[in-house]
């Protein structure tokens, strides 16, 4: 193509090399074809169909072949997209007691990398919802720079029946068996299992294959890390799945010296109101604490967000204060119990 002079000169074939790790000859030879569609449609009028296409001035530029990347991912390798959309915030230091399970599941990562006596390690993650389970275990992902890394979710197997689900997942574990190191993510696994606190009900089949596999040893050769993430610990304890992982670590919500280290990173309120609002967050979990800065950086009227994140104006403590008692007034006043009393009527 860049002999043809059909590439545009901001095309990096180094970088392009770079993002294309894992494709197959295939899939980089759909890249390509993508690209090309990418390029081929700017030239199309859609006001006159039948216009011709001037096709010595057709260039595929960089962006097109950005887009198709976007379009024709791997069958293997780590599911960056996924994974990165598990930290939309980025990673922020949350203090010592998150940095410590990093630590320790990167050395899990070390473990598994180097040592020919553990083909299978297996990691989990409990918490309470909101407390960065998940983002966590996709940081690990990610920095293992393992060649196979998925991420299992309820939500990518939505309204999908019991039977296919477990397929689904049997396929992940089988893919990875296919990579000489890998990393499966199993992301709220009671999701996983439709586990139901009424009932209480769950998947009896999907507990069962998630069981078989979490002890299944990988074929000679070939290393697996198993993340699995949790708000649900006694219900897994009670369907053994609990003890099918090795190593559990629990994740915390945020104390009043975490809270602090993220809104100095987060540089959105005053230097002297830093200790009062790291105060008022005081044991939520990471999640909570983003969503509130978020709604009070949006300002009493509205549209200061810019403002803010720029660092320009600061969040008023007393708007913060408002927002708080909001969220705090919906968490302790659950939605009324209306008794109906058929004896009566
Ligand atoms: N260290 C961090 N820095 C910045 N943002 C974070 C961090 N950890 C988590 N988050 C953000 O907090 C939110 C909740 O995190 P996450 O989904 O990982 O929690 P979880 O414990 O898995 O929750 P659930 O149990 O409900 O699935 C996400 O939007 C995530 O991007």
């Amino acid at each position: 193509m860049k002999e043809n002079s059909f590439l545009a000169p901001d095309v990096n074939l180094q970088e392009l090399a770079a993002r294309t790790k894992n494709y197959s000859g295939a899939e980089l030879e759909g890249v390509v074809k993508s690209a090309v569609s990418f390029a081929l449609n700017r030239q199309l009028s859609m006001d006159d169909l039948t216009k011709p296409v001037d096709e010595e001035s057709i260039k595929v530029t960089m962006d097109d072949f950005l887009n198709a990347l976007h379009e024709v991912t791997p069958a293997f390798g780590a599911s960056t997209d996924d994974l990165e959309r598990c930290r939309l915030n980025g990673m922020m230091d949350c203090g010592n007691r998150h940095k410590h399970i990093y630590q320790r599941a990167m050395l899990l990562v070390e473990q598994v990398k180097v040592s020919e006596g553990s083909p299978l390690v297996t990691c989990l993650l409990e918490g309470p919802s909101g407390s960065g389970k998940t983002a966590l275990a996709a940081t690990v992902g990610i920095d293992s720079d393992f060649p196979y890394v998925k991420i299992v979710s309820a939500e990518s197997m939505i309204g999908l029946h019991e039977s296919t689900k477990c397929a689904q997942i049997i396929k992940v574990f089988e893919d990875a068996y296919k990579s000489p190191l890998s990393i499966i993510i199993l992301d709220d696994i009671e999701r996983l299992l439709e586990y139901v606190a009424i009932g209480p009900r769950f998947s009896n089949i999907i507990s069962q294959t998630l069981l078989v596999l979490l002890k299944r040893l990988p074929p000679k050769g070939k290393k697996l890390l198993v993340l699995g993430t949790t708000s649900e610990m006694s219900f897994l304890e009670s369907v053994g799945i609990c003890d099918a992982f090795s190593v559990p670590y629990q994740v915390p919500k945020l104390k009043t010296d975490d809270v602090k280290k993220v809104l100095e990173q987060l540089n959105v309120f005053a230097g002297e109101d830093i200790d009062a609002a790291a105060e008022a967050l005081n044991d939520m979990p990471i999640k909570k604490v983003y969503m509130l800065i978020e709604m009070a950086a949006q300002g009493e009227q509205g549209g200061a967000a810019e403002a803010i994140y720029s660092g320009k104006e600061k969040i008023k403590i007393a708007h913060f204060y408002d927002c708080l008692q909001d969220v705090v007034n919906t968490i302790e006043c659950p939605i009324p119990i209306i008794r109906v009393d058929f004896e009566k009527e």
